[in-house]
Parts: structure tokens; C-alpha cells; sequence
């Protein structure tokens, strides 16, 4: 840095090349550089941040044309290609930096929005200030007028002041006299003050006309005036040609700039007023600017968060990831959490980028997150990055206070509910918040007003979420979510057990205790040995799929059957579940390369894992466990390896059958009943008491109907605002407990619909864990997935069917695409929540390594599936082929 106090220091840098600095302040306005153009830009400076790398200059222009004229040169720093900015080292400006060492310059690219002053012409008015009109001021004020300035002159401090106050009519210049010392009505360093402590008036250009023994008799009078507040000294002359380059200068540069930065001030207050969050940080990643958004989901007062490090507010602490990828000046996108400041998380959907404001390095990196207000105050594990369903922010973000009235009487009308003799638990909940309401303050009400417009909707959990209202970023997701959760609307049996239900068996007729050993001599050592590893999350369920030539789901089942005692449980004996599970699997298709039985194994392998989760365990009994994995078992049963849109396109039997609504769904829970039910042999159910399989029959129903994608977003959200209190509680411990106070017991749910709700999430989740599980195995998932989905295509072409997913087109799809897609609106967000309750943090390891696994293949370019398996060190068990155990 360089730094000039005096002409003496001037000269100094007058013999070194400008050109060594990349940022210049020149009569305290500050420029940068521009490595594309050479040109100088005028930049904002914000205080107390240095900024790596930045080579600063600062020079006083006074003294600087003063050293020009004297050395007989003109400034290397063409007037002409620089932008001015209103003085920035007022004692009293938070702008102003403290030492030069302390400055560094907030860079906002406004150069680029500089509006032509001529579509601006209501900057071109200049105010005179003086005592004494004189010949000087007679020269101003004719040629200002010759040159279109309107032109208006008082002659007292209180008047110009008055000016400015008044609001319409304020001036851009303001030429000051400073010539008579002794003048008590004009006060020169009085207006410049005042004008500089009112925010709107920072822009005004002051310029001190001053004598022509000024400048060069007392430099210590030159650098007070500046430091009042003026920008521009002007030494006195009637010769109207200097007058013409003074205005003609303060055009181009001061008024230009003005309008710059009124404009700037509207990019400002438009960041302010986006429902994106957005943070710019600097090169060393410290925060520079968050916006008004930032403040109000995170929870932090721009003070709190300027200059502090980003990884500070990232929730899971390493931030590295992404800031690697930043340097390599590589854009980033995906998901990111932050932590408010209540402690909560928030996830965002981020896109950060570097930013390069001057010269060929990065100078600030670039956060732009969708916001939604689902994600602010939500417990952990929230759905805030389903940023289809994003809430309109407007009247939370909104500073208009005027439709008070208007909602205070909905609030009236709305208590009326409360009278209603068909009171609703909605109506009790909407007339509690009113009450709520009538002793908050304005910010409060206002966003309880928006949580009862939220209530007050008839489909409380998926009207937000229709794909219509989903902005996908590519074709290929739009096409897989698109497809997976559009559909007619489904009714979902809603079970409910009362808290007496248990499991009761008619008798046990069959010998248990040797059961599994009876069943576990007849496999092979090596299935034996694979099957030890059952209930652990990298269990290779592809390598027992091998080992039992395609029969995986027979031996896994009875041998996690047999370990959560369900023939114990349902009161029948190995051989019967060993005949129903061979039958069950016999009706899975193997020529479907992923809905076949290894896909009912994986997520009954995920969904046992799941049970023995402590969480789970206490909150499910023995017969909760055996119909969560007969549901795993049974929950794709017959599937024909195309979807219900298929079916239905193709008014296949079962679409006609379940008019349309839930097909497979459908489809697989009825064949479950109907093969279990018909053949004593292998009835399962037949030990049970009549009431508890009525029991039984529902769970097991409205688990594999759970699994119907269409209603995800419905499950998920239902899910997380009943199931997830614990972090709710956390917030706000009740009767002087404090979170740490609060066991697990005492908050987990414990409804039988909050039970039916974990159960639903709990096969939700093992039926799409495969994007979690260790990447060889995520891969062949993806493979096998995609495979299905191309024979759908070549299928729907070939019959001239409507193609439900086009851009999977085995020629053309991206997989990595299609996982990244799959992953971001359904699985990352689910497992997340899913994670927060049952506490698996392995899953969430692979989950996340995964995903940036694919995004890795995405910017590499790598789309087809061969081209993947090359880049997998060991190759992995081949596609299914098409002879089937159906
Ligand atoms: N890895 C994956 N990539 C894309 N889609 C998937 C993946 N895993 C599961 N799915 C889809 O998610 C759906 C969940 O319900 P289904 O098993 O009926 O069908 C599944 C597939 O359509």
C-alpha cells in the first residue's frame, strides 16, 4: 500500500507507475482497476477488511494537480476514464476507515449500470451557496444555464440546508463559497457536516470554491475541507472556459456516478427486498454483505456476521468442499446448511460462484440460496430445500403495515370460528394463534397471519407441492420427479391402533426354538457367512443375490424374520414362512433389472437396520416390527418393471381395476393378502386372533400404499411437523426443564397415527435408501433403476404410448444427472430428516459422499452408464438377466 499525506509523498508516487496498484483513492474516492479494459471503475468501500493482494494508492487530488502542474505533466490517472464517488472519510461515516491499512473495497461491478446522464436529467441541478454574489458566481451561474443546469442560489447555511431537507427539489452539486473565512451566514464546514450525517444526502456532490492562494498557502485547510465532507475543490474564475470543463467534468464523472450509485442503492434494496438469501464473502471467505433475507432466516444482524468467517455459520462445520471449489474458480451448487442463530439448521439450495470485480484474480466469492419460509424456525430435519413448495415471503419480508386493519378483522371473523358448533381441531388451532395474536407485535402477528392462511387451505400437506409449482433445473430430473410424483390423487387407509392392541396369537402350534437353526443348516457357509453382516449397512445384498442364484430375498428374510422372532410374534412356524417367502419371491419378476426380488431384500435389509435403531425400538412393538417387514417384503410384489403412469396409458387390467388411483400400490398390497390368505401352507397370518390380524392387515396396507411416490411430499412434510419435536422442544423447554431434561421418552410420539406416520417413513426410506448406500452398490442401483426406466421408453415408442419420461432415452440420458436430480428433491432432504430421528450417521455419509460422486461425473461430462463402471476401481455383479422366477 501506498500512502500519500503530502505533495512531498505525492512526487513520491509520482516517479512510481501507477500502474504497480490495483485500487487508487483519489480524493478519498475510491477506484479499482478494471485487467480487462485498464480502465478505472469507481468501487464502494466498506470498512475494516483487508483484502489480500489489493495494491492501494491514496492520493488527494488537490495536491495530486497541484504536483502535475508543478512537475508540468498531466495525471497519469486520466480524468476521463474514471468514475468519482462521494468522500468517504468523514470522522463521523461508518464508512470511514480508521488507518489506510484498514481499507478495502467492496466491489459491486456497478460500473456496468451506470445510466447515461442524459436519460437522468433531474440530477442537473446545482445549488450556489454564498453571502456575495459576484462576478464569479455570475460566470457559474451563466454557463451552468448554457449547459442545461438548472440553477439555484441561497445565501445562508440554514437555507441550503433547507434544500436538502425539503426532499423534492434537492440539488446534485452544491457549490459552496469558502472564500471569506470570517462569513457568519455561510459555514462551509457546517453545511458540508451536516449535509454528510443524513444517509440520502451521502451522494450530493459538494464542491468548496475557494481563492487562489488557497491550495497552495495551507495544505492542513485543503485536507479539512475534504475531510468535512467536500468532494471537489474549485479554486475561484470568472473565465467561463474553465467553468465549461469544471461542469462538463462534474457530468461526466460526479452526477455520472451519482446515478451509478442511486442505482447501485436500488440493487441494494432490490437484495434486500429477494426472497433469495444471498452472502458475498471476500477471498479469505470472511463475510462482506449479507442481505435483508440473509438476516431474517438466519437470525443475525448484518453487524453480526461482516467480516466474520462463512464457516462459522455453516452448520456441519466444514464448509471446505465448497470453498475448494470456489478457488479452483469453479461454481458450486447444492445443498447447504447453515445455523441460525437459535442453533437451528437451515438448508438452502446454494449456488456460489466466484466473482472477479477487476484485475484477472477472483475478488469476492458469491452465495445466492433459495429461500423458502418452511425452512425458517423449522425443527432439524425440516423440508426447507423443497424449494418447489417455496412460501411467498412478501408479507413477512414486507414493510408496508397498512393492510393491518384488514387483517384485524379477518382475525376477528376468524375467532367467530371458535363460536361454531362444528368446532374442528383446525378451527381450535387457527382461533389459539388469533389469541396469539392480540399480544404480539407486528412482526409476529403479521406471520402468524400467514401461518393461518397456510392452515386455512383444505390439502394442508400437498397443495405446495404439485409439480407445477416445481421449478426443476434439468430435463432429466423434471422428467424422474415429474414422473414419480404426479399422479390422481390416492386415499390413503388410515389405521389406527388403539394403545390396548397387541399381538395376539391364537396358539403356537410349531417348535420355535429351532426354527432358525433348522433353517440356517440349510444354507450354504458362504450365504451363512454373508448373511452374519445382515444388519449392516454395507451388507452386499447384489453378492447374496449371486450366491442364492436370484433367490436373495427367501434367505435374507428368514434369516431377519427369525432374528426379530415375528414367527414368534404371528405364532407360525419356519416351514410356513419359509413356503410364503418362497412364494412372495417367486411373484417378484427377475427380468425386471430393479424392481425384481434383490430390490425387496435391499430395502428389507434397510427397513430391519431401521427397527433396530434405539429410537424405533421404543417406539414400535413386536407386532409393529413383523408388519414393517412383511410390508418390506411384500411392498413391490408383482411388480411389471413400468410405472402406474404406464399402466394407466396403457389401460392395463390393474389400471382399470383400481380405476387409475394407486395401481401398483394397490396391486402389491391385495396380491400380498390374496397369496398369503388362499394357502394355509403358507398363511402366515393364520396364528393370529381375528381383531389382531385386522390389525396386521392395515399396517402392513397402509405401509406399502406409504410407498406410493405420488404422495412423498405429503408423508415427509406430515412426518416432520408432528414427528420431529424434539428440536421444537429444545427451543422452548416447558415447566423450567431444559432440553437436556427432556428424554427421548418424554417427546417421542406416541399417537398411533404419529406411529403410523414413523412406520410410513420408516418403508419410505428403505425403499429409496439406495442413493445412501456404499457407492459400488448406489451404482448398480442407478444402473439398474435407469435400465428399467430406458425398456419403459423403448416400450412406450414402440407401442406409441405416451413417453412418460423422454430424456431417459438410453442413447442421450445422463445418469449422473438423473441421481443428482433424484437426490435433491427426494432423497437428501428425506434422509436428512430421517437421519435427525433415528440417528445413522453412516447412511448420511454415503449419502452425501455419493451425491458428490455424481456431481463430480456431472462436470467431468460423464453421462452413460459404461462410461460410470469404468471409473469404478472393481466391477460390479451384472444387470439381471431377462429369464425369469416369475
Ligand atoms: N437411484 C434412483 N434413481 C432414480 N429413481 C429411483 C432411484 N431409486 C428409486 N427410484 C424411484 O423411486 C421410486 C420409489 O418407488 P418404486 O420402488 O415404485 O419406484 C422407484 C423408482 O421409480
Amino acid at each position: 500500500m501506498g500512502y500519500a499525506s503530502n505533495s512531498k509523498d505525492v512526487f513520491k508516487y509520482r516517479h512510481e507507475s501507477i500502474e504497480k496498484y490495483n485500487i487508487v483513492t483519489l480524493d478519498h474516492r475510491v477506484y479499482s482497476k478494471s485487467a480487462d479494459t485498464d480502465e478505472w471503475n469507481v468501487r464502494r468501500p466498506v470498512k475494516n477488511s483487508g483484502t489480500a493482494g489489493n495494491r492501494i494508492l491514496i492520493i488527494l487530488t488537490a495536491m495530486w494537480d497541484n504536483c502535475c502542474r508543478r512537475s508540468g505533466s498531466t495525471s497519469d490517472l486520466s480524468r476521463e476514464t474514471v468514475d468519482a464517488y462521494s468522500p468517504i472519510n468523514r470522522s463521523d461515516s461508518p464508512l470511514a476507515p480508521q488507518t489506510p491499512e484498514n481499507f478495502n473495497y467492496y466491489m459491486f461491478g456497478c460500473s456496468k449500470y451506470i445510466q447515461d446522464l442524459r436519460s437522468n436529467p433531474m440530477l442537473k441541478k446545482i445549488l450556489i451557496v454564498t453571502s456575495k454574489d459576484d462576478s464569479v458566481w455570475q460566470s457559474v451561474t451563466t454557463t451552468a444555464r448554457n449547459l442545461d443546469w438548472a440553477v439555484n442560489r441561497v445565501s445562508s447555511s440554514e437555507e441550503a440546508l433547507e434544500c436538502f431537507h425539503k426532499g423534492n427539489e434537492v440539488p446534485a452539486v452544491a457549490f459552496v463559497d469558502c472564500r471569506h473565512q470570517n462569513d457568519k451566514t455561510v459555514d462551509a464546514h457546517q453545511i458540508a457536516r451536516s449535509l454528510r450525517s443524513i444517509r440520502k444526502n451521502a451522494h450530493v456532490v459538494l464542491v468548496a470554491l475557494v481563492r487562489k492562494s488557497f491550495v497552495v498557502r495551507n495544505e492542513k485547510d485543503v485536507t479539512s475541507i475534504l475531510t468535512s465532507g467536500f468532494n471537489k475543490i474549485i479554486v475561484e474564475t470568472c473565465n467561463k472556459n474553465v467553468w465549461i470543463k469544471e461542469l462538463q467534468q462534474l457530468e461526466k464523472e460526479d452526477i455520472s456516478v451519482r446515478s451509478m450509485l442511486i442505482q447501485q442503492d436500488a440493487v441494494l434494496a432490490a437484495l434486500d427486498k429477494t426472497k433469495d438469501l444471498v452472502i458475498i464473502t471476500d477471498l479469505k471467505h470472511n463475510i462482506q454483505y449479507m442481505n435483508k433475507m440473509g438476516s431474517i432466516v438466519l437470525g443475525y444482524a448484518p453487524e453480526d456476521v461482516v467480516n466474520q468467517p462463512l464457516a462459522v455459520f455453516h452448520q456441519l462445520g466444514d464448509i471446505d468442499q465448497i470453498t475448494k471449489k470456489l478457488q479452483k474458480n469453479i461454481e458450486w451448487d447444492g445443498k447447504v446448511s447453515w445455523k441460525c442463530k437459535n442453533g437451528e439448521p437451515v438448508y438452502l439450495q446454494c449456488r456460489a460462484f466466484p466473482f472477479r470485480s477487476f484485475g484477472k484474480e477472483t475478488t469476492n466469492f458469491i452465495y445466492v440460496q433459495e429461500t423458502i419460509a418452511e425452512g425458517h424456525g423449522y425443527p432439524r430435519g425440516s423440508v426447507p430445500s423443497i424449494r418447489k413448495g417455496s412460501y411467498d415471503l412478501k408479507s413477512i419480508n414486507s414493510d408496508d403495515f397498512s393492510f393491518k386493519g384488514a387483517q384485524s378483522a379477518r382475525r376477528q371473523s376468524l375467532a367467530k370460528l371458535h363460536n361454531l358448533p362444528l368446532e374442528a381441531p383446525i378451527t381450535k388451532v387457527i382461533s389459539l394463534i388469533c389469541t396469539a395474536q392480540e399480544n404480539s407485535n407486528d412482526q409476529v402477528v403479521q406471520i402468524l397471519d400467514k401461518v393461518v392462511d397456510i392452515l386455512r387451505v383444505t390439502e394442508l400437506y400437498s397443495s405446495h407441492l404439485k409439480t407445477e409449482n416445481i421449478k426443476f433445473d434439468d430435463p432429466v430430473t423434471s422428467d424422474l420427479i415429474g414422473a414419480l410424483i404426479t399422479q390422481g390423487p390416492m386415499h390413503v387407509t388410515s389405521t389406527r391402533r388403539s394403545s390396548n392392541d397387541s399381538a395376539t396369537v391364537k396358539n403356537q402350534p410349531y417348535g420355535m426354538g429351532i426354527a432358525k437353526m433348522n433353517f440356517m443348516t440349510s444354507v450354504t457357509p458362504q450365504i451363512k457367512e454373508l448373511l452374519d453382516m445382515s444388519l449392516y449397512w454395507d451388507f452386499n445384498v447384489f453378492k447374496l443375490e449371486e450366491l442364492s442364484m436370484k433367490r436373495p430375498l427367501v434367505h435374507l428374510g428368514m434369516n431377519l424374520l427369525m432374528h426379530f422372532e415375528v414367527h414368534k410374534t404371528l405364532g407360525c412356524d419356519e416351514r410356513t414362512l419359509h413356503a410364503w417367502l418362497t412364494v412372495i419371491e417367486s411373484h417378484y419378476h427377475a427380468k425386471n433389472t430393479y424392481h425384481n426380488s434383490t430390490h425387496a431384500a435391499d430395502v428389507l435389509q434397510a427397513t430391519a437396520m431401521f427397527l433396530e435403531k434405539d429410537r424405533i425400538k421404543r417406539l414400535l412393538d413386536q407386532l409393529d416390527e413383523a408388519c414393517c417387514l412383511i410390508a418390506a417384503i411384500t411392498h413391490d410384489i408383482d411388480h411389471p418393471g413400468k410405472s402406474s403412469a404406464f399402466l394407466c396409458n396403457s389401460q392395463n387390467d390393474l389400471a382399470i381395476l383400481y380405476n387409475d388411483i394407486s395401481v401398483l400400490e394397490s396391486h402389491h398390497a391385495a396380491l400380498t393378502f390374496k397369496l398369503t390368505t388362499r394357502d394355509e401352507r403358507l398363511n402366515i397370518f393364520k396364528g393370529l386372533e381375528k381383531d389382531t390380524y385386522k390389525v396386521v392387515r392395515q399396517n402392513i396396507i397402509d405401509m406399502i400404499l406409504a410407498t406410493e411416490m405420488t404422495k412423498h411430499f405429503e408423508h415427509l412434510a406430515k412426518f416432520v411437523s408432528v414427528c420431529n419435536k424434539p428440536s421444537s422442544l429444545d427451543e422452548a423447554p416447558v415447566d423450567g426443564l431444559t432440553p437436556s431434561d427432556v428424554s427421548p421418552e418424554t417427546i417421542a410420539p406416541t399417537s398411533a397415527e404419529e406411529v403410523n406416520l414413523v412406520k410410513r417413513m420408516l418403508i419410505k426410506c428403505a425403499d429409496v435408501s439406495n442413493p445412501t448406500r456404499p457407492l459400488k452398490m448406489c451404482v448398480e442401483w442407478a444402473k439398474r433403476i435407469a435400465e428399467e426406466y430406458f425398456n419403459q421408453t423403448d416400450e412406450e415408442k414402440i407401442n406409441h404410448l405416451p413417453v412418460v419420461m423422454p430424456m431417459f432415452d438410453r442413447v442421450t440420458c445422463s445418469i449422473p444427472k438423473s441421481q443428482i436430480g433424484f437426490m435433491d428433491y427426494i432423497i437428501n432432504d428425506m434422509f436428512e430428516t430421517w437421519d435427525s430421528f433415528i440417528d445413522m450417521p453412516e447412511m448420511l455419509y454415503y449419502m452425501r459422499s455419493n451425491y458428490q460422486y455424481w456431481k463430480d461425473l456431472e462436470e467431468k461430462g460423464t453421462i452413460s452408464i459404461n462410461e460410470i463402471c469404468k471409473t469404478m476401481t472393481t466391477t460390479l455383479p451384472k444387470i439381471p438377466e431377462s429369464s425369469g422366477n416369475h
